[in-house]
């Protein structure tokens, strides 16, 4: 009896714990909602392809908001310095640089209008909603749950060379530069979660803490599927207001 309890309450080892992480990545990362791998495929229309580029881009402006959420709750130089390079890599050093500019390129070799980007009119309701629940957990949990929150990186690496193919053979349509986001996010997005889980295995040292890092992934992973589920199914009002038709520079 004492045995089996100590089975349930201690922690696991390292690499248990770590085995569990990327467990949950196998299991529920959006590599395997069927809108990206439709995109890997090559099956999607521009149409769509548009439209998950312009909700998508919700979500990675609000990546160096939470990041900054996530650095004033960090109790160390070292800690904030890691934490602040992460906003710089997406906001740049200074005005069109960084990963949302390179973002907007996207959107602009794929014939989007960047002021409508920016203007965030068509982001579609379920996407606002799956952004905020991720930028809200990262404001109100602690920071163990928070920087494992951004574990789904580990698998982001892998799924970005998955896409830069897939873009390169299939949709031609779109300006190669307007790739180079993807590019530059492999080595970026390798060492970021290699910090994080980093941090992660140090933090958490009872069972308890390391479940709620395994939930907090958990969670993760289904902001980035509830936002493909609602890019994949459009209602039919947005559906006949989605940039593709709005924010064209002339190009159907
Ligand atoms: O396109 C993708 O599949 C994908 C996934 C993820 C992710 O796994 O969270 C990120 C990104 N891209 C990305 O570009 C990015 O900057 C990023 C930051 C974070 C994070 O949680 O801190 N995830 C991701």
């Amino acid at each position: 009896m004492t045995t089996a309890l100590a089975a349930l309450t201690e922690p696991w080892s390292p690499a248990e714990f770590e085995a569990r992480l990327r467990a949950v990545g196998q299991e529920r990362y959006h590599d395997r909602h069927p809108f990206n791998v439709r995109m890997n495929e090559g099956d999607l229309s521009p149409a769509e392809v548009r439209r998950w580029i312009a909700n998508r881009f919700h979500y990675q402006r609000h990546i160096p908001v939470k990041d900054a959420l996530i650095t004033a709750k960090l109790d160390s130089p070292r800690l904030r310095r890691m934490w602040l390079r992460r906003i710089e890599d997406h906001d740049g050093r200074r005005e069109g640089e960084g990963g949302i500019e390179r973002w907007l390129r996207l959107g602009e070799a794929a014939g989007l209008d960047r002021e409508c980007l920016e203007a965030n009119e068509s982001v579609l309701p379920g996407v606002r909603l799956a952004v905020d629940g991720y930028v809200n957990f990262c404001r109100l949990r602690p920071p163990l749950e928070a920087v494992a929150a951004s574990l789904t990186e580990l698998n982001a690496p892998d799924l970005m060379r998955l896409r830069i193919d897939a873009f390169e053979r299939h949709y031609t349509w779109i300006e190669q530069s307007g790739l180079d986001y993807f590019r530059t996010r492999v080595d970026q997005g390798r060492r970021d979660s290699g910090e994080a889980l980093a941090l992660v295995l140090e933090w958490a040292r009872t069972r308890e803490d390391q479940q709620k890092a395994v939930a907090a992934l958990t969670f993760k992973c289904d902001v980035l599927w509830a936002l493909l589920d609602a890019v994949q199914q459009p209602g039919q009002q947005d559906r006949d207001d989605q940039p593709e038709l709005d924010g064209l520079r002339g190009r159907r």
